[in-house]
């Protein structure tokens, strides 16, 4: 028996031998007999050969984009070839701290699915084509061979590559750095390969344990999020586009923008960060967003600054009345950065061109959520309505815990409490507010120091709003008595005549 397995192994390595001698063979025999060639040398063989081989390249379609199998097994191989092929390749570093190691050309790694064996190989055809087409060629195309004995064919197509693109898919989800990535004006757009995008390492340190919020509503988007990504099927089932859409809205420093990138950190999706005042029109939107990948949030900040999204009929109106003037048209044109229009967006987060790509979180922010037009913001449009507010008691229970250690005690909590239900401070001012001042700050005095920034920020509020008060009276009055705004000696006059302050003064006097 043994000796029957070592004739067969002979066999094979001599049969394998033939197929790198005619692999190589090949690239000298001229093109127009290639083909030719090759059908008879592929019966020939098929008649000793008893294996199959599978070959996976690494660019397909005319438009030539990277196969998705081809990276799967890439990423596969990766983890098995380390281990045990002799020749690697070095082929980038990650994160700076480890190398990726790939199977290097020509050499052959072993893999066992289900007891069976099958052997990788990576190999390169150099490309002689000398026909035009209007996308780029390749000089050279690579290829995964996989190679496996014919009795186990349908194992292998029906599980094995299956099984292989699957780990391979979440190898890469594991060892994907991700990316932040910014929109090039389309101004600088040359042509139609210009790079719509450009991005760096996505790296914020965000996450949903280090954002201070109501640890409830907290929960409620980390549930919403993790109901979104396992939705795929849900989502299918409905007729939906794989799609979220997210406002989140408050005052500056409430941590909107720290919230994206909490989300980014915890799906493990890149960032786009999509800049609307730098492109031109609707259609220039279009080309963008279909460069986006799945797997992404874009974000679109203070959307209410962005464009003229809330005034775009008020504008018009007024350049209605306008028109007899080329001059303001003109100015008026000019002054216009952008010509995306609210409903130029609003096709883009609800058309067809929205489910291109799928699996994907559209993110507004805005400080001023009531000037937002409401075909922007109603429900169905944007999923979820997120508000960012001033530090509550239990939202800074998270930088109690993170800056202080305190696990909710500490005789000033009930202080803090009752300050916090009054003073508008962000989370972010509230833990600058913990942090030592010098070497000597303890606990209890960092405690001390919280509560005296929130004493003066009462007071500074409260005067802030008297002050807001009193100007909001002075321009009632001023409207109410246009004539006497702004002149202290016809203020004095009570009611309101130019000339007469005399007689009322004399009168109030009682002259
Ligand atoms: N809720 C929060 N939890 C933790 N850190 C926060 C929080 N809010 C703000 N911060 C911190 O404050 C800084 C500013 O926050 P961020 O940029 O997220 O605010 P924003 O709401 O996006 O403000 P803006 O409206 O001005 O864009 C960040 O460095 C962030 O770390
Ligand atoms: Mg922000």
């Amino acid at each position: 028996m043994l000796r029957v397995v070592e004739t067969w192994t002979g066999i094979s390595t001599a049969l394998g031998g033939l197929v790198l001698a005619w692999t190589m063979l090949r690239q000298h025999i001229p093109p127009h007999l290639r083909s030719h060639v090759e059908t008879y040398v592929h019966r020939l063989m098929g008649y000793f050969y008893p294996y199959i081989q599978i070959t996976f390249p690494e660019f397909s379609g005319e438009r030539l984009r990277r196969s998705e199998a081809y990276t799967a097994i890439q990423n596969y191989l990766m983890v098995s070839a380390s281990a045990r092929a002799k020749r690697l390749k070095a082929d980038a570093v990650k994160d700076r701290k480890s190398l990726v190691l790939t199977i290097d050309e020509n050499e052959e790694i072993t893999d066992v699915f289900e007891g069976v064996k099958v052997w990788w190989s990576s190999t390169h055809v150099a490309r002689n084509n000398f026909s035009f087409s209007f996308y780029p060629q390749l000089d050279e195309q690579k290829y995964f061979k996989l190679t496996v004995h014919r009795n186990h064919r349908g194992l292998i197509t029906e599980r094995y590559i299956s099984h292989i693109l699957d780990e391979g898919k979440v190898i890469a989800a594991q060892n994907r750095q991700r990316k932040l990535y910014a929109n090039n004006p389309s101004s600088n757009w040359r042509d139609f390969w210009s790079k719509k995008w450009s991005h760096v390492t996505f790296e914020h340190p965000a996450t949903f344990d280090t954002l201070a919020m109501d640890p409830t509503k907290k929960k409620e988007i980390v549930d919403d999020l993790e109901k979104f990504t396992k939705g795929k099927e849900y989502y299918a089932q409905i007729g939906k586009a794989w799609k979220r859409g997210y406002l989140l809205y408050g005052p500056p420093g409430t941590g909107k923008s720290t919230m994206i990138a909490a989300m980014a950190n915890f799906l493990n999706y890149d960032v786009y960060d999509l800049e609307l005042t730098t492109v031109k029109d609707n259609s220039e939107l279009r080309k963008l967003l279909i460069e986006t990948s799945g797997k992404s949030i874009i974000v679109i900040e203070d959307i209410d600054c962005s464009l003229d999204l809330t005034g775009q009929r008020k504008k018009q109106v007024k350049k209605d009345d306008e028109n007899d003037d080329p001059a303001k048209k003109l100015a008026n044109e000019e002054d216009k950065p952008s010509k995306v229009t609210l409903s130029g967006l609003l096709n883009f987060i609800d058309g067809i061109w929205s489910a291109c790509g799928g699996e994907r979180i559209i993110v507004f922010t805005t400080n001023h959520v009531e000037k937002l037009d409401p075909a922007l913001i109603r429900r169905g449009r944007m999923d979820k309505h997120i508000e960012m507010s001033y530090c509550c008691f239990e939202a800074f229970k998270l930088p109690a815990k993170n800056y202080l250690n305190l696990n909710d005690v500490h005789e000033l909590f009930p202080v803090v409490r009752d300050l916090l239900e009054v003073a508008e401070m962000t989370p972010a001012d509230v833990a600058e507010n913990l942090l030592p001042k010098s070497m000597d700050d303890d606990v209890d005095k960092r405690m001390k120091n919280l509560v005296a920034a929130l004493e003066r920020k009462v007071k500074e509020d409260e005067e802030a709003r008297a002050k807001a008060e009193a100007e909001a009276r002075a321009k009632v009055e001023a409207a109410v008595h246009p004539e006497g705004a702004g002149d202290e000696s016809k203020e004095d006059d009570g009611n309101g005549k130019p000339g007469d302050g005399f007689a009322n003064g004399a009168l109030e006097n009682g002259v």
